[in-house]
């Protein structure tokens, strides 16, 4: 394997802010990071405080405005940057049908350059295996109960497998979001050392941490700590008693240090609603006076217009044009904005706490984390961290070419396969329910007559071969694509692999299913119904089976591929199959349906196979009649074809058929690959 390139990371004034309804909300504000490589570092904060997205602004995961800068080295994001940076998301989103040994080497299949060796790759496997001490579970197949799979190994071995995948690239920037969440202390504990050792070779790994024991906090060399979305702290962890006791503040001993800080910076809900009110007052005033009014000043015009304006005092050109500001809604503005404001204006004396004044403001009011926020800005630690100097050299990032498209769909193609085989049940649900269907059906339609009586029950039976092959095939992939679509996004922001070599790898998987399972089931109705049990009939009505899963399947792949929640998909996929079952000219003859629905026969797949297995079957039957059936001494019908014209479906042509049905797969399969692709693009950016 390479050596890893020391990348040191410097955040430089970054802001990054959010559209919302009532306007625009700022999550990260003017934060200053300077990272030395070969670092562990903490980021910290009450819930809500930004870590999270300050995490995925590094890893070039954000969707926003943002401002300022963000350098590996000397570089920006980058496709390249994104090749030797490691997102470890707090999900652990993997092939629970897999082991861990499987799912790293798919994943090192996958990411690692096409000249590294298989045996090789192994060898790497079995590396990380061994750091991250889940060698003894490494060949037992992962689990998860929601989806029927035994759970094999543990939460805390799940979520070191979850880190292993971040590893098989060896890269030089790893991001950890919450390693440590539902784990219990001494796993929690086991996790941050091996990030810990990790850091050794030279990455530098930045985690977002909940609620660390002293000991694990211990394990980091620099904190950040974020309070709404401002940088509190920033400095080696062995710097922040130092930092908090010289402005009279003093963890209590034997305290947590990291709860005690969280404490310290945690803001109550109605203080974080002042501000709201505040931010809008701030834009109604704005409206009120060209020049904006800074609020922190202690001006009593300002605070007489604030009470012109509470009372309504507006010129008429104002209330005319009352949107000078787009995103204002004045409406908003509660009822009480005056008293809050009109304090805020007045309290530009300090609460004085016990911070002997260096930092102004009672703990849990804004004006005490704007405090420290200025404080810090102030601080020698920031300057220590604002001087670090931004290498002049570029990266050496040492990036090498993976596999081709075809290679990495064969290799997604495998892993599908390989998950397959882990589960047994799988296999023998997949095909024993439909055996058990079609012994079912036949029996109930045992030995049809050729008497008059029987004429419409072979019609019967076709539709529900034909229906019950789009029905298993539909239903299936719906729930299998639904399910995949998390580890897919997931891949996709490594750009592991291209949306197109996604898709086909799923197609391949569900081929041998799409041919085996119609054919064992319609051999067997045919058998025990009594239908045409001949070569050709018998084939024939197989390969329109075939065509059919294929449909069905094409079909639930489009409309889990179109809508974002697997539970939309499997509700949606079975009311669009009751208008097929209509139009296919079972239910009501095709030339009897009123004309302005007419034309949706023309889009229903279901029509098209369940005609062609009509003509089919009908085609060289002859037909008889019981005594009571004879009409006037005539029996009305004796063959399949007179039958046929009857109906009107005697000139159905079967590559005609056969050809629409591919044309009606393939334009599913396009459309899932483009909706794929849109929710890639949304989610990933990539
Ligand atoms: N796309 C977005 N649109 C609107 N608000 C957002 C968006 N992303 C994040 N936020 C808000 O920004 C704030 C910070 O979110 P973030 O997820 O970074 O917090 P966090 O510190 O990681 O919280 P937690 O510990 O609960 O996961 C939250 O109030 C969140 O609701």
């Amino acid at each position: 394997m390479t050596e890893i390139t020391k990348i040191p990371i410097f955040v430089r004034d970054f802001s990054f802010s959010v559209k919302t309804k009532k306007g625009s909300k700022t999550i990260l504000d003017h934060i200053n990071l300077s990272i030395p490589s070969g670092s562990l570092v903490a980021i910290i904060g009450a819930s809500g405080a930004g870590k999270t997205t300050l995490l995925n602004s590094i890893a070039g995961r954000l969707s926003g405005k943002s401002e300022g800068s963000i350098l590996f080295g000397n570089e920006p994001y980058s496709s390249n940057i994104n090749k030797i940076l490691s997102y470890v998301t707090q999900q652990d989103t993997m092939h629970t049908n897999l082991t861990p040994r499987q799912i790293l080497k798919f994943g090192a299949d996958l990411r690692l350059p096409k000249r590294i060796k298989d045996e090789e790759k192994n060898q790497i496997v079995g590396n990380i295996l061994k750091s991250l001490q889940i060698e003894h579970c490494a060949d037992i197949v992962v689990g998860s109960p929601e989806t029927g799979i035994k759970r094999g190994i543990s939460g805390g071995e799940m979520k070191r497998v979850n880190i292993g995948m971040g590893l098989v690239t060896n890269p030089s920037v790893i991001l950890v979001d919450e390693p440590t969440s539902g784990l219990d202390a001494q796993t929690a504990y086991l996790c941050t050392s091996i990030l810990k050792d990790l850091t050794k070779e030279g990455r530098t790994i930045i985690s977002t941490i909940h609620q660390p024991r002293q000991s694990i906090f211990e394990l980091f060399d620099y904190l950040v700590l974020l309070s709404h979305g401002k940088l509190v702290y920033f400095g080696p962890i062995n710097e922040i008693e130092n930092y908090f006791s010289n402005i009279n503040f003093f963890p209590p001993r034997n305290t947590n240090l990291a709860d005690w800080l969280i404490d310290l910076v945690s803001l109550p809900e109605e203080e974080l609603q002042k501000e709201e009110t505040i931010n809008k007052l701030s834009k109604a005033l704005s409206i009120y006076q060209k020049d904006e009014i800074q609020l922190d000043d202690n001006n009593e015009n300002d605070e007489n217009k604030i009470n012109e304006m509470s009372n309504g005092k507006m010129n008429q050109n104002e209330k005319q044009n009352p949107n000078n500001d787009d995103d204002l809604d004045t409406e908003d503005i509660p009822n009480d904005f005056e008293e809050i404001t009109v304090n805020k204006l007045k309290s530009t004396d300090p609460i004085k706490n016990n911070s002997n004044g260096v930092v102004k403001g009672e703990v849990g009011t804004l004006e005490f984390i704007k405090s420290l926020v200025s404080h810090f800005n102030k601080s020698d630690l920031m300057k220590a961290a604002l001087s670090m100097e931004i290498p002049k050299e570029k990266l050496n990032l040492h990036l090498e070419p993976t596999a081709n498209p075809f290679k990495k769909t064969w290799i997604l193609t495998k892993r599908g396969f390989y998950g397959v085989r882990n589960q047994k049940n799988y296999l023998v649900q997949r095909v024993l329910q439909p055996t058990l269907l079609a012994c079912l059906v036949g029996w109930i339609f045992t030995g049809v007559s050729d008497k008059q009586s029987g004429l419409n029950d072979r019609m019967g039976i076709l539709f529900f071969a034909i229906m019950s092959q789009m029905m298993l095939s539909m239903n299936v992939v719906l729930f299998e694509l639904a399910k995949e679509k998390a580890i897919f996004l997931r891949e996709s922001m490594d750009s592991a692999y291209s949306t197109f070599s996604f898709f086909i790898s799923k197609v391949l998987i569900e081929l041998p299913f799409s041919v085996i399972v119609p054919t064992i089931f319609t051999i067997i109705i045919s058998a025990i119904a009594g239908l045409q049990m001949n070569p050709k009939p018998l084939f024939t009505l197989v390969g329109f089976c075939i065509l059919q899963s294929f449909a069905g399947s094409g079909f639930g792949f489009m409309i889990s591929a179109a809508v974002r929640l697997p539970e939309i998909a499997l509700s949606i996929a079975p009311i669009l199959l009751v208008p097929m079952t209509m139009f296919c000219g079972f239910m009501i003859n095709l030339n009897n349906i009123t004309k302005a629905l007419s034309w949706i026969q023309y889009i229903d797949p279901l029509k098209y196979s369940f005609l062609a297995a009509v003509k089919n079957e009908y085609t060289g039957l002859t037909f008889t009649c019981s005594q009571s059936e004879l009409v006037e001494g005539i029996c009305p019908i004796t063959s399949g074809e007179q039958y046929l014209k009857q109906k009107g479906y005697y000139n159905v042509n079967y590559w005609e058929n056969a050809g629409i049905l591919l044309a009606f797969v393939g334009i599913c399969w396009i459309l899932s690959i483009y909706f794929l692709s849109r929710t890639r693009k949304k989610e990933t950016g990539r």
